[in-house]
């Protein structure tokens, strides 16, 4: 089949190439002149595993391109998916100006019936506002179906779980639109669930919210247990056991960040707004996670009183592992509360001091690694759970760090372990060892 994907980000990128993998003709098209020119090098604009491979091979076999034109993007494809940015707007809603600029693409150019397919993530209605704009501005009278298809893979492992998906959500009410969709999407091994389009649309918000409301509430036991004694982890394999709750997302830490979980959540309580209702649930599940952000840095005052001149090592900056995004990244929080209180961070992290370097500039000193972070600080904040951080020496930790405190942020180590070793160590809803 012909495809064409506007937006060659986490989700268009790795869409269009996976597709191109199984065998389809696809066009990727981005306004961003320096990441088409680098994709056409080889050069992936994302660390995402495996995806310079399927990129690089579909790119040299002809069916995966890049351009810049959105022309060449509609006129050349049967089916074209919009995969572009859909940030905050100032009032916690979904801004939809990229959108809304591939839409204008779109009846520009179109040429032939056309299936679109949005998989951004867009507030409930989207796919109405979508369809009006093409009847309104088409330039020739072709017929087109709008469908909603919303995309759930994960950063870090974007390739995988677009590959083998838990599901397929096809939200449309046409029967020729179905059709095509059901044909495109034959050799993913994954059911594929048929909804009106508001459903659809819905559907990404409702998962997301309550993914994250998952996490806000096992923060939040973490916090009691963290005052009543008990520890989080058993708790979470108590609770997790139980297939109705599921042991999946119920890892406490330092709370969720990421480019979706905090920018859906208030869309979707901004949406409820909109229709008189307000969302509680998930209003609080994203003013716990706010907290939550703040609490690695609290555990370190009640260590240290005055942090001025003193320097401390944070260990991992991305918002999760695997992938180099900061956006939303709970370390911009640590970093921001230790820099107003006078201290001095040293960082580092695997993959993301490029886009660290990006948003921190030269506020603070960034690590050949680990050690060289820990060297000659007052304490250690972990705060992304990279393989590499689960695995440390801590004899050298010990050596290396002028006080012996250490502040895990995803409960990687052991506290009874931690305790032999002599720190100070405070993880996330379990005992604290040798605190003052
Ligand atoms: N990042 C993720 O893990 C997931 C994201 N989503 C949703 O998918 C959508 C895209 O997200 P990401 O891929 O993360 O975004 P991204 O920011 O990585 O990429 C968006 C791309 O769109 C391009 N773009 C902007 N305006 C354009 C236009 N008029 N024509 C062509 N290209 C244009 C940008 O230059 C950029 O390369 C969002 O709605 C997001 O909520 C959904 C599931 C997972
Ligand atoms: O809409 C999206 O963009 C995507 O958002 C999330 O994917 P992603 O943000 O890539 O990463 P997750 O693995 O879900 O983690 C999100 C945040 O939650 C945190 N998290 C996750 C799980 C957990 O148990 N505890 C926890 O604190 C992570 O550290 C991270 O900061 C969803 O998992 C995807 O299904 C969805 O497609």
């Amino acid at each position: 089949m012909k495809l064409s994907v506007f937006g060659t980000g986490y989700v268009g990128l790795v869409s269009g190439a996976c597709f191109a993998e199984l065998g389809h003709e696809v066009i990727c098209v981005d306004i961003d002149e320096e990441k088409i020119e680098g994709l056409r090098n080889g050069v992936m604009p994302i660390y995402e595993d495996g995806l310079k491979e399927i990129v690089d091979r579909n790119y040299a076999n002809g069916n995966l391109k890049f351009t810049t034109l959105p022309a060449e993007g509609v006129t050349e494809s049967d089916i074209i998916f919009i995969a572009v940015g859909t940030p905050s707007d100032n009032e916690g809603g979904a801004d939809l100006s990229a959108v809304e600029a591939v839409v204008e693409s779109i009846a520009e150019n179109i040429n032939d019936y056309k299936i679109v397919v949005d998989k951004s993530t867009v507030p409930v209605g989207t796919g109405d506002w979508v369809e009006e704009m093409i009847e309104e501005q088409k330039e020739a009278d072709y017929e087109f179906d709008v469908v909603s298809c919303p995309e759930f893979l994960r950063e870090g492992t974007a390739v995988d779980d677009t590959m083998n998906p838990d599901r397929v959500v096809i939200g449309t009410e046409s029967e020729k639109a179905a059709e095509v969709m059901d044909e495109l999407h034959q050799d993913f091994e994954a059911p594929i669930l048929h909804t009106d389009r508001y459903s659809a649309e819905i559907i990404k918000y409702a998962a997301n919210a309550f993914l994250a409301t998952k996490i806000s509430f096992i923060n939040e036991i973490a916090n009691i247990c963290e005052r009543t004694g008990g520890n989080v982890q058993e708790v979470a394999k108590g609770i997790g056991s139980d297939h109705r709750i599921s042991d999946k997302f119920l890892r406490a830490g330092v709370g969720f960040g990421g480019a979706c979980f905090p920018k859906d959540t208030k869309a979707i309580v901004s949406t409820a707004a909109e229709h008189g209702y307000d969302f509680k649930i998930v209003d609080s599940t994203v003013e716990v996670n706010e907290a939550q952000k703040k609490t690695l840095v609290n555990k370190l005052r009640q260590e240290m009183s005055d942090l001025e001149d003193k320097k401390i090592a944070v260990l991992g900056l991305s918002f999760k592992p695997n992938t180099d995004d900061m956006r939303e990244a709970p370390s911009r929080t640590v970093v921001k509360q230790l820099l107003d209180d006078g201290a001095e961070v040293k960082a580092y992290d695997p993959v993301a001091m490029e886009e660290a370097e990006k948003i921190f500039g030269d506020s603070i000193e960034y690590s050949e690694d680990a050690y060289d972070a820990i060297d000659d600080t007052e304490a250690v904040i972990l705060v992304t759970e990279w393989d590499e951080f689960q695995n440390l020496d801590l004899d050298r930790v010990k050596e290396l760090l002028n006080n012996s405190l250490f502040i895990d942020g995803r409960n990687c180590y052991e506290p009874e372990k931690m305790k032999e070793q002599g720190f100070t160590y405070y993880s996330v809803g379990r005992k604290a060892i040798n605190v003052k």
